[in-house]
């Protein structure tokens, strides 16, 4: 029998990014592949990203496990963080939560305006080997990438960059410049990636502006990719196209990132909401074998 079964979950999301928040905080888990994948096709569970919660060590709210709707664990999710955040605040009656996750804790506190979350998403790294790079690049500003069928001729040098989760920006004047859902698996695959990437289409439009559009690493096309945001922000910084201070809008809304020049960090601020709560049910998971 499953160790999810009866565990109560909260179905949410970050600017139509789908999350599904999983409490394993009384037992559980850790969520299988197959468990995973059989979540995210359900209707009442169906997520971009399961954050699954584990009990805290250290003061920590929480210790928190990405899943990916492939079924693919990854170390870090920008909306899926803030939604987390969002339900602990809602548990304790706080403003802020500390998680815990594998990559580093997370700072999170409740914004101004209702339901406005922000995560310090810690400091990015820009180094070919960090990222990971399959091969040495001492500039990762712009990498030359050499891919297939592909007739636009902006696209082939992206910035990278690793904020928990390894991204490539493509910098583009029209975001539909390129199909993302017929390119983006290529670019996800691409043999420059030895643990595969989120990719972007990034269009500056002021100092202070960006849009995005996000082919996610083991979702695929999402409305919205919080870590992507960061990591377009802070390259876009690092490559002079704009400031520190950023909003940028994807195909659900629109994230402020800041990268505070004092400690390197890069917070980022936006909404969590709440869709539905129930309980995680036998024909919601895979037959047992
Ligand atoms: N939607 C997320 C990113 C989730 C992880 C990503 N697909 C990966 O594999 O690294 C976000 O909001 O950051």
């Amino acid at each position: 029998m499953s160790t999810l079964l009866d565990r109560p979950f909260l179905k949410m999301n970050g600017l139509g990014n789908e999350i599904l928040v999983l409490d394993l905080r009384a037992g559980g888990g850790p969520v299988t592949a197959d468990e995973a994948m059989a979540l995210a096709r359900d209707r009442d569970t169906r997520f971009d990203q399961l954050m699954a919660l584990h009990p805290g060590r250290g003061g920590a709210d929480a210790f928190m496990r990405i899943y990916n709707a492939d079924g693919s664990e990854v170390s870090a999710c920008g909306n899926g963080t803030r939604c987390v955040a969002w339900a602990l605040m809602r548990e304790s009656g706080r403003r802020e939560a500390l998680l815990e996750t594998a990559a580093g804790p997370l700072v999170c506190s409740a914004g101004d305006a209702p339901d406005q979350i922000t995560v310090d998403m810690g400091a990015p790294r820009f180094g070919w080997a960090d990222i990971p790079l399959a091969e040495e690049f001492a500039d990762t500003r712009a990498i030359e990438l050499q891919v297939g069928p592909i007739d636009a001729p902006l696209i082939h040098s992206p910035s990278v960059a690793n904020v928990g989760n390894p991204h490539a920006i493509f910098w583009v004047d029209d975001l539909n410049v390129v199909d993302l859902r017929r390119v983006g698996p290529m670019l996800e695959n691409h043999p420059i990636f030895p643990e595969r990437a989120n990719i972007s289409l990034a269009k500056v439009t002021s100092k202070s502006a960006l849009t995005l559009k996000v082919w996610e690493r083991g979702a695929g096309l999402t409305l919205a990719c919080g870590t992507a945001a960061c990591a377009a922000a802070v390259s876009a910084a690092r490559t002079r196209r704009t400031g520190r201070d950023v909003v940028v809008t994807l195909p659900g809304g629109p994230l402020r990132i800041v990268w505070r020049e004092s400690d390197d960090h890069i917070l980022m601020t936006g909404p969590a909401t709440l869709e539905h709560e129930g309980v995680i049910r036998a024909d919601m998971l895979p037959v047992a074998a």
